[in-house]
Formats: C-alpha cells, sequence, structure tokens
C-alpha cells in the first residue's frame, strides 16, 4: 500500500522555542519528513524564533545537525535536506520583550496560512499569544498550537484557557496531545466505528473489563525537574491515558467532525465516577542498597512524587455501569509497551465437559506501541485425539505486515502539524475537554495528598508494585503481562 498525501495550502509557520529540544528532535524532522513526502508547498515559511542570538544561517546549521541526528542517513540525501533548509528563517525573539515582533510580522504573507506553534514554557503562553494579538501578527483566520503540559491542576489550565481565548477562538487553539497522532490510536475510532463486528457487544453485557497499559523501560533522568513536580498522574493520566479511555468509552459520534467526536469524549470524562484512594496504587522505582534510584533521578530523597500508577476507574454510564476500567502507566518497568485489552465476559453456559485450567477468556487487544496491531484471543478446540477439550489461541495482526512499514513510520508529530495547517481539530484537544480531565484529576491528588501517602517502592525493570496485582485480583482479575 502507498501513502496517499493530502495536499496543504501554503503556509507560515512560525515556531517560538524552535532552538529547544522538541523542536530539534520532533518537530523540524516531522516537517522534513512532510517536505521529502512532497506535503510541503514549494513557497512554506518555516521561521524559527527563541531567545538565543543567532542568524536564519546559524539556525538552518542547528537544523541541519538536529535531522543529522534523528533522521536515519538514508532517508536524508543532502540534496533534499539543502532543499529543505531553504524554506527555513529565523527572527531572535524575547517572548517576554518587545523586539523582533515587527520583523516577523513583516516576513509573513497575508494570503498564507499562518500558523504559531508554542513550543516553549506554557509560562509563556500568554505573553507570545498578547504580542502576536497587539502585534497585528495574529489574524482572524491564524491558528496557535500549544504543547503540554496543558495546566497543572484545574486552576491553572482555566488561566491558560483565559490567557489564550483572550487574543484567540476556540476554533483558532490547537492543544497538542502526541497520543491522539499516532496511527493505532487513530485506529481505535475505524476499530469501532467502521466495523459492525465489535460495537454490539462494545458494552457491560459483554465486556468484563478493559486494561490500559503504558509502559515505559525509561527512568526520569535528565527530567527530574519537571517530572517530581507531575508524576505519572498529572503526566500521563490526565492527559495520555484519559485520550484512550476516552475512544474506547465514548458513544458513535454522529459524523467525523472535530466537535462532533470531542463532545463525545467529554460526556466520557464527565461520566467518571469519584475514585477511592483504595483503587490507586502509587509506585516509585526503587533499587539498589539505600532505595534510591527515583531519588537520585530527581535529587529529593523526600520526593513523594509516583513514577508509576494504577487505577480502577468506572464510567457511570448505560453502557459502561458495571464494567471497570483499569489504567496503569509506569517509568522504569520491563518494557516499553502500549495496549489496550478488551476483555469479555465467558459465554453464559458451558456446554464442554472438561474445564480449560487456566482460561483466559475471549480479548481484544489493540497493540498501540511497538509493534502495532491487533489480537483476537479466542477459544477453540486442542487439536488431536484428546477428545473435546479447550485451549485458546491468539488471531493476530501486525499493522506493519498488513499495511507496510512506511505507512506506520510517520510519526505523531507529522501528522498532527499538517492537521494544523489543514485547519483539523479532531486530533486536538478542546479547552473544555482538558479542563473536564483535570476536574476528575484533582480531587484524587488531593485525597493521596491529605492523606500523606508515600508511593510504595517498586523494582526497575519490574512489572510494578505488587500492589497493582492486588488491585486486580480482587476483583478476580489479572492483568497482561506487559510486553506480552
Ligand atoms: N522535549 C520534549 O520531548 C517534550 C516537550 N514538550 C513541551 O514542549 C515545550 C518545549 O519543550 P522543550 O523543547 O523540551 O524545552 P527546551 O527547554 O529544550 O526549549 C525551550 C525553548 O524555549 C525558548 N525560550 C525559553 N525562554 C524564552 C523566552 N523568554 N522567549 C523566547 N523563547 C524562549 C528557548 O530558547 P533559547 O534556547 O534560545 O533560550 C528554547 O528554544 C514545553 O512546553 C514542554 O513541556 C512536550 C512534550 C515532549
Ligand atoms: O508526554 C509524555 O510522553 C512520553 C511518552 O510518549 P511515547 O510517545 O514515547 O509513548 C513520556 O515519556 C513523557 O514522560 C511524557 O511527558
Amino acid at each position: 500500500m502507498v501513502a496517499r498525501v493530502i495536499p496543504v495550502e501554503p503556509f507560515d509557520l512560525v515556531i517560538f522555542g524552535a532552538t529547544g529540544d522538541l523542536a530539534r528532535r520532533k518537530i523540524l524532522p516531522g516537517l522534513f519528513h512532510r517536505f521529502r513526502a512532497g506535503q510541503m508547498p514549494p513557497d512554506a515559511k518555516i521561521i524559527g524564533s527563541a531567545r538565543s542570538d543567532i542568524d536564519s544561517a546559524g539556525f538552518r546549521e542547528l537544523i541541519a545537525a538536529a535531522i543529522g541526528e534523528f533522521i536515519p542517513e538514508e532517508l536524508r540525501p543532502a540534496e533534499l535536506v539543502s532543499e529543505f533548509l531553504n524554506h527555513l528563517s529565523y527572527v531572535h525573539i524575547d517572548a517576554m520583550g518587545e523586539t523582533g515582533w515587527s520583523e516577523l510580522r513583516g516576513i509573513l504573507r497575508p494570503e498564507a496560512v499562518r500558523t504559531f506553534y508554542l513550543s516553549v514554557s506554557p509560562s509563556l503562553f500568554g505573553a507570545i499569544a498578547e504580542r502576536l494579538s497587539h502585534n497585528d501578527i495574529a489574524t482572524l483566520e491564524s491558528r496557535i498550537v500549544v504543547e503540554k503540559p496543558f495546566g497543572h491542576d484545574l486552576t491553572s489550565a482555566q488561566a491558560l484557557n483565559k490567557d489564550l481565548l483572550r487574543h484567540f477562538d476556540e476554533q483558532q487553539i490547537y492543544r497538542i496531545d502526541h497520543y491522539l497522532g499516532k496511527e493505532t490510536v487513530q485506529n481505535l475510532m475505524a476499530l469501532r466505528f467502521a466495523n459492525s463486528l465489535f460495537e454490539p457487544l462494545w458494552n457491560s453485557t459483554h465486556i468484563d473489563h478493559v486494561q490500559i497499559t503504558v509502559a515505559e523501560s525509561i527512568g526520569v533522568a535528565g527530567r527530574g525537574g519537571y517530572y517530581d513536580q507531575s508524576g505519572a498522574m498529572r503526566d500521563m493520566v490526565q492527559n495520555h491515558l484519559m485520550q484512550l479511555l476516552c475512544l474506547i468509552a465514548m458513544e458513535p459520534p454522529s459524523k467525523f467532525t472535530s466537535n462532533s467526536v470531542r463532545d463525545e469524549k467529554v460526556k466520557v470524562i464527565e461520566a467518571l465516577e469519584p475514585v477511592a484512594l483504595d483503587d490507586i496504587v502509587r509506585g516509585q522505582y526503587r533499587s539498589g542498597r539505600d532505595n534510591q534510584s527515583y531519588f537520585d533521578d530527581v535529587e529529593n530523597a523526600n520526593s513523594r512524587t509516583e513514577s508509576y500508577i494504577a487505577l480502577k476507574l468506572a464510567v457511570g454510564n448505560w453502557r459502561w455501569a458495571g464494567t471497570p476500567f483499569y489504567l496503569r502507566t509506569g517509568k522504569q518497568l520491563r518494557d516499553r509497551a502500549s495496549e489496550i485489552a478488551v476483555v469479555f465476559k465467558d459465554p453464559p453456559h458451558n456446554i464442554f465437559p472438561n474445564k480449560m485450567e487456566g482460561r483466559k477468556g475471549n480479548a481484544l487487544i489493540i497493540r498501540l506501541q511497538p509493534d502495532e496491531g491487533i489480537t483476537l484471543r479466542t477459544t477453540i478446540k486442542e487439536p488431536g485425539p484428546g477428545g473435546m477439550r479447550l485451549t485458546e489461541v491468539d488471531m493476530d495482526m501486525s499493522f506493519a505486515d498488513a499495511l507496510g512499514d512506511s505507512l506506520m513510520s510517520q510519526d505523531a508529530y507529522e501528522r498532527l502539524i499538517m492537521d494544523v495547517i489543514r485547519g483539523d481539530q479532531t486530533l486536538f484537544m478542546r479547552g473544555d475537554e482538558v479542563e473536564a480531565a483535570w476536574a476528575w484529576a484533582d480531587p484524587l491528588i488531593a485525597a493521596w495528598e491529605d492523606a500523606n501517602q508515600r508511593p510504595v517502592p517498586y523494582d526497575p525493570g519490574s512489572s510494578g508494585p505488587e500492589e497493582a496485582l492486588m488491585l486486580m485480583h480482587r476483583g478476580g482479575r489479572r492483568w497482561r503481562p506487559i510486553g506480552d
């Protein structure tokens, strides 16, 4: 299968924070891939901006080095890289200052789609939005893209929304959650709403429970300062895992438009029932003689921040009453593996004489990364003359095998940036959605803080704390092995 390239309008893209890690590692390499694929209009302008006092030539050098570092050699022929670099220029602006803005205004074309990508600390979002507006740089058609974290709690998220909405309409604001740009995550919608096979079973009559796992093998070394202020709940659950839960639990939207999809997602978040502290397990990876490692990584020996969290959630509506959703995510686990397992109930009546030992039951497993694909666990007769004995087998489909590696290799950022240029907000979070997710998360965080709770230790390279296994066992269930 060959990737189809959807043409986009001529655009001027301004990247604030263009010298930073995200811009060098993801945004500009992503744009290079789109250029290589022929999706970038010949006159597209990419304007980098940051506090560093460099010129356009210096910026091109920086990005040439980033392309060299983050894109495999066979995908970056020198001639193509140099053609791409011709699209780049740089304007030196301190977001808190007043210089450089008129130079930026002078570079932008009236007829091009004008997009401002704020790849900077959220504390600068308000200042940049205000200056873009006051200097007549942003027009009514401009788009503004903002990075995570979108707030630390409900109050700060509301303040960010207010700052942005003072100068831009909601239809102009693109709040990034890079999980929504992942190919398999979008496939969840196709799987549910483009097949008649699953929808009749997609409810608590047939589904016993759902497991959502986002396991990482890396720790937090190098990002300790940020991470220790956040923890797994704020860093991963409030945004990425919440989005996965919404896509699994939402009602079918009436149309595939950004607001129809986002309306349904908000309803899921609002239907979440309060979570008891007993249904939350928070862990911290620790090892060695002094039981350190997380403490070392964040340089805080008294830290109470969780690097692992598991929760049992209930979606209080007709479809899901009685079907728990188990979520877990953590750092320094045994593998990098993310998946959603939808585990079905047993048939109501067993006609077979031999009980199957260790039966796990039917399950639909959607692998998000790595080796994206779908597995359907089914029960069959054990082959051979042993009579009617049952066993379980996996019907397994890897997207790369079925569709080709090249289609699966597109990075989330590539797709999301092009969606912004095309004016499609479907894969971006709406303001009320982010606020609803914080309104859900805040009381949970407050509850463990009020209880002075310390995370339980777990071994680096393990599957997480024992207590998380117990969370499942209490309901007579078990987690799927990480990276199975
Ligand atoms: N890095 C990542 O993997 C991810 C990052 N993010 C988010 O993306 C954003 C950027 O992160 P990241 O690239 O890692 O951060 P970096 O610290 O690497 O880069 C920050 C950028 O902001 C610029 N900057 C800082 N202060 C000012 C200012 N006063 N005026 C203008 N520019 C300024 C810096 O410019 P200069 O260097 O010239 O001072 C630099 O280009 C953050 O919101 C982060 O949370 C989200 C997901 C992943
Ligand atoms: O947003 C974040 O995501 C990454 C995990 O992203 P993935 O695409 O590699 O699964 C996580 O490591 C980081 O802590 C978090 O801020």
